[in-house]
């Protein structure tokens, strides 16, 4: 059978944050009920920006097997963890800290290579590699559910428009330090990670968004990196939007995408 082609995205807009946060929280646990059920743990990535505190849906949930949970970071900031700028620290302090997943778990940057981001970059990777199996068999890690935001310029991770690591092909967490948004020094996921997820979850919200959204949603052909993640089948991308972020977006296809999702998730045994 050739290959399928990757699915639609999956756009959902919602009156307001709470609600937002509320389906998203759902979205999650049914991710980690399906991930537990069939690989008997649930790998999550997370990013930073304004994520984090849409996760707050999430704390005091039933029925959520945290013990099974391993946590990576989308990317981080080259800052000590408990800095200000860190994604582990907005993640830790919105969430990570309210919940029972055991800290080894949840897997940082190496504190002790600050100074050398090839070595931090390439210790993330090996982080990566022994979650997900030796990286020449595997080839790719393949997460059960990476949750991303959308930069106002149309970044996701520490991807950025024109930038030269959006080409990456083969490395699995590459640095960067001419970051636009600071701080300058970065470390982030690459294409080969993000594309290969089973389930990846765009959150935006607000007016600020909106064109950024509409660009990104019905332009795909501008090569924006936010519009650069689409999961090779059986992979699924899944917007989660605010109705003031999602006012410009054309959403006709909305109902068909969602359908087309369902039946890939029913036809697949995988997702
Ligand atoms: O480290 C980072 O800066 C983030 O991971 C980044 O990719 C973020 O997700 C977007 O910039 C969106 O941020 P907002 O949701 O705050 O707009």
């Amino acid at each position: 059978m050739p290959p399928q082609p990757p699915a639609p995205p999956v756009f959902y807009s919602f009156p307001d944050t709470s609600k937002l946060v509320d389906s998203l929280a759902n979205f999650v646990v049914k991710a980690q009920k399906d991930a537990i059920e069939k690989r008997g743990k649930f790998t999550l990535a997370l990013s930073g920006g304004s994520l984090p505190n849409n996760l707050k849906g999430l704390i005091g949930q039933e029925g959520v097997q945290w013990d099974k949970w391993e946590i990576f970071f989308c990317d981080e900031r080259v800052v000590p963890l408990d800095h200000e700028d860190s994604n582990f620290r907005a993640c830790n302090d919105a969430f990570l800290s309210h919940v029972p997943i055991p800290r080894e778990q949840i897997h940082t940057i190496d504190e002790s290579l600050l100074d050398d981001l090839d070595e931090l970059s390439d210790e993330y990777e090996k982080q990566l590699i022994s979650l997900f199996a030796e990286k020449n068999a595997a080839r790719f890690p393949v997460f059960d559910l990476i949750l991303l935001g959308m930069g106002p310029d149309g970044h996701t991770c520490s991807l950025f428009p024109g930038h030269e690591l959006l080409l990456e092909t083969d490395r699995w967490v590459a640095y960067l330090e001419d970051s636009p948004k600071p701080p300058a020094k970065r470390i982030t996921f690459t294409y080969p990670v993000i594309n290969h997820a089973y389930r990846v979850a765009f959150v935006v919200a607000g007016d600020s968004k909106q064109d950024m959204l509409h660009a990104v949603l019905d332009q795909p052909e501008e090569g924006l990196p936010c519009s650069r993640v689409r999961p090779a089948a059986p992979g699924l991308v899944f917007w989660f939007a605010d109705d003031a972020a999602a006012k410009k977006a054309n959403t006709s296809d909305a109902e068909e995408a969602q359908r087309l999702a369902k039946e890939r998730i029913n036809a697949n045994s995988a997702i």
